[in-house]
């Protein structure tokens, strides 16, 4: 079949004369109910690069000034779409930790770099009893076309340890995460011009401190960069306002933008807009309460929190704040007396928007065709399965992809890692400066009108006042992160407007990342 490519003024026939291939080892994987996750991301990618291969090389072969015949070109552009399939380089490490009660244990750590088209690697560290290689593999891979899409200079990267978190104390998780560092430093896996981690699931700023620190101890005090080698640090060790909530907040603007698309809602019978869409999350860690704030403070009700130890339910919806309360007081979201235990499975419950944020492969062949949801907001790294994938677009569900909507944190990483480079903080130099001018200029205006006018006054209003006395380094990061959500909302619907992808939004935001990526290992030399 012929590609149409619809631009802004006519329609392009692209002759589908290449014919990407997905590997045969990957023709089965959306009948299969426990793919790898490594897998399940290099078929979404080989499924994009077969709507996008044929326009690489007529690309190419259009260019002005090309020298390359078809044959080669066909060559180098396949070439470099089959290197996405590979993992650069895999770390795996075992070192052992002496327990608080005196006793032994083995710990094993991961870094896997997916791809250094762009360096430094970026990606979390994530500690969890179930990361394993292919695990660290997949959501490096993930890191990749998140940083691409959302148009930062990394590659991707991904560390797991191999703990839950929760079974050990702060002491032992501290030797834990300085002993990982060391392990990284000795095979060149952290610096700030290589490779730099940041929170991912069962990790935070603690974490981040003691990496940091250790790298500053050790090697880093030679380096006065030392501070950008990880992100996600407290504020008081480098870190930057807002990379906390920076994923919620992201998921929020990323939602908040596709909802607003009339075709798109009225495709799924919704209406437009955020305001009192019902709303389920899984997992109440740091991505799914900080989005749960900010959704319900912009009216929607989230009427279902699924945790590991019980799920919670209230049609009229739940206060986050006061969940969370009750969570810091209790340690769990169970008992919470203001919505009602749920015993079913509540990813499956009648909703407008699923948005799971709690951990990868949840959305499966086994419950795909159960799930009620018109929208699935993947908050969490690799949710959905390519089998509950086919299935759901099959449903017209739309699904907004992780590796777009969760790309808020990496985002503000790098805003960190810049700062940290820079060694000033966003606004440090020119915020007064700006202020001052806006006043300089009232006071032109209104001197210009005096010369008319005798008795006139210009104020600022209450909203300038506020805009001038608000403009610290946090107001900057967010005004930051919202514009490149919703820029690069914006090219993937121009990207399923183009390629008529439906509801694809994955394969669209894929074909963005992967032509961004091309660009730069073309441009640079294969
Ligand atoms: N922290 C970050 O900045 C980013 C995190 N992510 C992804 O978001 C997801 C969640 O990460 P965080 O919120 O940081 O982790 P977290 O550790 O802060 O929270 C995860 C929460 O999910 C719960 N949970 C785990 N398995 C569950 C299950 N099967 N059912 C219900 N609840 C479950 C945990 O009890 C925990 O409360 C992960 O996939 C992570 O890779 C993605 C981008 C950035
Ligand atoms: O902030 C970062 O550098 C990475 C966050 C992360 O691990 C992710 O987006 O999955």
């Amino acid at each position: 079949m012929p590609l149409l490519l619809s631009t802004y003024k006519s329609l392009v026939v692209i002759p589908r004369r290449y014919k990407h291939k997905i590997p045969d080892r990957l023709k089965d994987i959306t009948k299969s109910a426990n793919p790898k996750f490594f897998d399940s991301v290099e078929y979404y990618v080989h499924k994009a690069c077969a709507v996008l291969e044929d326009k690489l090389i007529l690309d190419i072969l259009h260019k002005k000034g090309n020298k390359m015949n078809e044959c080669e070109v066909k060559t180098m552009v396949q070439a470099i779409l089959y290197s996405l399939e590979h993992c650069a380089l895999v770390l795996e490490v075992t070192f052992p930790l002496k327990r608080d009660n005196g006793k032994y244990e083995m710990i094993k750590g991961y870094r896997a770099q997916h791809s250094k088209h762009m360096e430094p690697c970026k990606g979390g560290l994530r500690f969890s009893a179930d990361v394993n290689s292919d695990e660290v593999r997949a959501l490096s891979a993930l890191m990749t076309y998140k940083c691409a899409c959302v148009g930062l200079p990394f590659g991707g990267s991904k560390s797991g340890i191999k703990i839950d978190p929760r079974a050990y104390s702060v002491p032992e998780l501290e030797r834990i995460t300085r002993r990982f560092t060391l392990e990284l430093m000795k095979k060149n896996f952290i610096g700030p011009n290589c490779d730099v981690p940041a929170p991912d699931a069962g990790t935070g700023e603690r974490e981040m401190a003691w990496l940091a620190d250790t790298y500053w101890k050790t090697v880093g005090y030679k380096d006065i960069n030392y501070f950008a080698v990880t992100t996600g640090k407290p504020i008081a060790f480098g870190g930057i306002h807002g990379r906390t909530p920076a994923t919620g907040k992201g998921i929020y603007y990323g939602l908040d933008f596709f909802v607003n698309q009339e075709k798109y809602m009225k495709k799924l019978g919704l209406s437009t807009g955020l305001k009192d869409k019902r709303i389920i999350i899984q997992g109440f860690g740091n991505v799914g309460k900080n989005s749960m704030r900010y959704l319900h403070r912009a009216g929607a009700k989230v009427i279902g929190v699924q945790e590991r130890d019980g799920s919670l339910f209230n049609e009229q919806g739940i206060n986050p704040d006061d969940l969370e309360n009750h969570l810091v007081k209790t340690g769990s979201v169970k008992g919470y007396s203001k919505a009602s235990k749920f015993d079913g499975d509540l990813l499956t419950h009648d909703c407008d928007i699923l948005l799971p944020a709690a951990t990868e492969m949840v959305l499966t062949l086994k419950n795909a065709d159960k799930i009620k949801a018109k929208i699935i907001a993947e908050g969490a790294n690799g949710p959905t399965s390519p089998a509950a994938d086919a299935i759901l677009q099959k449903k017209g569900v739309l699904i907004i992809p992780d590796f777009y909507l969760n790309a808020g944190g990496v985002t503000v990483s790098y805003f960190e890692w810049i700062k940290n480079l820079n060694h000033v903080s966003f606004g440090r130099l020119s915020l007064q400066y700006s202020n001052d001018t806006n006043r300089h200029m009232l006071q032109s205006i209104e001197d210009s009108l005096k010369q008319k006018m005798s008795d006139i006054s210009i104020e600022p209003n209450e909203a300038f006042c506020n805009r001038m006395k608000l403009a610290g380094e946090e107001n900057i990061v967010h005004a930051g992160l919202h514009f490149t959500m919703e820029k690069t909302a914006q090219r993937i619907k121009d990207i399923v407007d183009k390629y008529n992808l439906g509801l694809d939004f994955r394969s669209a935001a894929y074909i963005h990342s992967v032509t961004r990526i091309f660009n730069s290992i073309h441009t640079a030399g294969f």
